[in-house]
Parts: C-alpha cells; sequence; structure tokens
C-alpha cells in the first residue's frame, strides 16, 4: 500500500513490534517518527537509519508514553521535523507475569499508566494535532490475544489489554463525526524481548525449562509458527492506510489462529 508522503509516529518503536510496524509504514510511503524511552535511543537510530534506507524521512523522538506531556512534546516534534501528522500508532507496552494472589497496587498503577493511559494520551495528542492541521487521520493501538480472553498469571496485563478495546470501541465512536478511525491490532506469540520475558518469568513460577512455555504457546497455533512483528506489521498497514477508511472501532486479531471470535 503506497501512501503520498504522509507522516506516522510509532510508539515503542525501538526494538520488537513497534520497530517492525515503522518500518512497514516506511515501506508504505509514511515519513516516521520512531518513538522511545530515552534508554533505546541507539536502537530508535538503528531504525531511523534502515528507514532513511528506505529513501523515507524519519525521527528518533524520547518519550514516555505513560507521561501525557511526553506524547504531546513527540507529537509535535514529530510534526514540526517531518512536516505533518497524519497517523499514530499507539504500540509501547509492557508485560508483568505475576499470579493474581501476588499482584500489587504498584504493579496495576505501573502497567496501566504504560499500556492504558498511554492510548488515552495518544488519542488526545492526535486529535489535537489533526485539529490543528485541519484534516482527519488515523490512530491505532496495540492490543492483544489477551485483550479478548485472559490469560493465567497475566491478569494484569490482560485487564490493561481488555481496557484498550474499551478505549478503541468507545474512541471510534466519538471521533467518528470528525473522519478519525480508531483501531486496534491484537497479536498473538510474537517473538520479541517480550516473549523472552514472559517465558523467564513463568518458568521461574512453575518450573518448566526456559523455552518450554513458549514452544507450549507456539505449539497452540493453528498456522503452526510463531508470529512476527512483520506479520503484525501488514494489519497495521491495513488500518494505517486508505483500505480501511470505512473500518473503526475494531480490535483485529492477528494470532495464527489461537481465538475465533
Ligand atoms: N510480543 C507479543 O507476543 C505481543 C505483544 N503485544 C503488544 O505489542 C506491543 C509491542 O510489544 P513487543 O514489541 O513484543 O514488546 P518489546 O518489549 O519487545 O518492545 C516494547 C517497546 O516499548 C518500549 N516501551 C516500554 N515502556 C515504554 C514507555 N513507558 N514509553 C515508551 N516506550 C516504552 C520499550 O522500550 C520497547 O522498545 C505491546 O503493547 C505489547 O503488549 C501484544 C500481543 C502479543
Ligand atoms: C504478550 C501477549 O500479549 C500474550 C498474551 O502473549
Amino acid at each position: 500500500m503506497i501512501v503520498s508522503r504522509k507522516v506516522a509516529l510509532v510508539t515503542g518503536a525501538g526494538q520488537g513490534i513497534g520497530r517492525g510496524i515503522a518500518l512497514r509504514l516506511a515501506q508504505d510511503g509514511f515519513d516516521i517518527a520512531v518513538a522511545d524511552l530515552d534508554f533505546q535511543a541507539e536502537k530508535g537510530a538503528g531504525v531511523v537509519a534502515e528507514i532513511e534506507a528506505l529513501g523515507r524521512r524519519a525521527v528518533f523522538v524520547t518519550a514516555d508514553v505513560s507521561n501525557r506531556d511526553d506524547v504531546f512534546a513527540a507529537v509535535n516534534t514529530a510534526a514540526e521535523k517531518l512536516g505533518g501528522f497524519d497517523v499514530i500508532v499507539n504500540n509501547a507496552g509492557i508485560a508483568q507475569v505475576t499470579p493474581m494472589l501476588e499482584i500489587t497496587a504498584e504493579d496495576l498503577e505501573k502497567i496501566f499508566c504504560i499500556n492504558v493511559n498511554s492510548v488515552v494520551w495518544g488519542i488526545q495528542a492526535a486529535v489535537a494535532k489533526f485539529d490543528e492541521l485541519g484534516h482527519a487521520g488515523k490512530i491505532i493501538s496495540a492490543a492483544s490475544i489477551a485483550a479478548i480472553q485472559g490469560f493465567p498469571i497475566l491478569g494484569a496485563y490482560s485487564a490493561s489489554k481488555f481496557a484498550v478495546r474499551g478505549i478503541t470501541q468507545a474512541a471510534a465512536q466519538e471521533l467518528a463525526p470528525r473522519g478519525i478511525t480508531v483501531n486496534a491490532y491484537a497479536p498473538g506469540i510474537v517473538g520479541t524481548g517480550m516473549w523472552d520475558l514472559i517465558d523467564e518469568k513463568l518458568s521461574a513460577i512453575n518450573g518448566k525449562p526456559r523455552g518450554q512455555n513458549l514452544k507450549e504457546n507456539v505449539d497452540g497455533i493453528a498456522l503452526g509458527r510463531i508470529e512476527t512483528p512483520e506479520d503484525v506489521a501488514k494489519i497495521v498497514s491495513f488500518f494505517a492506510g486508505p483500505d480501511s477508511d470505512y473500518v473503526t472501532g475494531q480490535v483485529l486479531l492477528v494470532d495464527g489462529g489461537m481465538l475465533y471470535n
């Protein structure tokens, strides 16, 4: 899907799914703001270089997505440096691997600030910029299979992703009169740093050898292989491009066949 010179900001784009999305949207013709935490600046610079090698413009923007001011500043920087603003991908997120009876107030505060508040800030910042620029745009957020079904030991994470689904449905209805679409992607088991962490923590809890929890989850995928960031990025490409102009409020499973709705 080639678009004519547009700008997208992708959060958590220093690695993993976010990097895959940033590269795919660059291939689609977008100039890209690669947003991530400060400590990811070196990886972010690498992603910027990869995008530039594709012939597109890119900037790295430091932002902690749990901080509303950071998100607004990132959107402003993207628009100023890249000359427009059309799409936000609220991708950044964290996992927590904690049995329900051990979840603390601090755990909940942290995961909701990063996985949920960030989506609200991203929607607000994007809409403010679309209004300022006098055009509509597209808002896309990271849900998960855990937004459709709760996963044991991932209870706080599942709750945060259910919240992303609710926000996506509500925002889609509120923003439809402005021509803005709001959708989310729901990956399954993607081979990134996040699943390295989940596998490690599950091993510590259930005593299975490292890699075994990941293998058991991948064995349950109908299409028979682990998901890649590129698999996810194809769906984001659809939501960011004109072929999804009549799609809003959707949370699209891209899981190789794990859940069916
Ligand atoms: N890996 C998987 O199997 C799945 C991942 N997802 C979701 O996809 C999204 C991306 O996940 P992965 O790429 O796998 O994770 P990852 O851990 O590999 O990458 C996450 C990125 O987000 C950044 N990040 C974390 N906290 C941040 C903050 N406060 N502000 C800004 N950036 C922050 C990290 O620095 C990192 O670059 C997340 O929202 C995750 O919940 C959804 C379903 C499955
Ligand atoms: C990381 C994630 O979303 C799951 C459920 O695997």
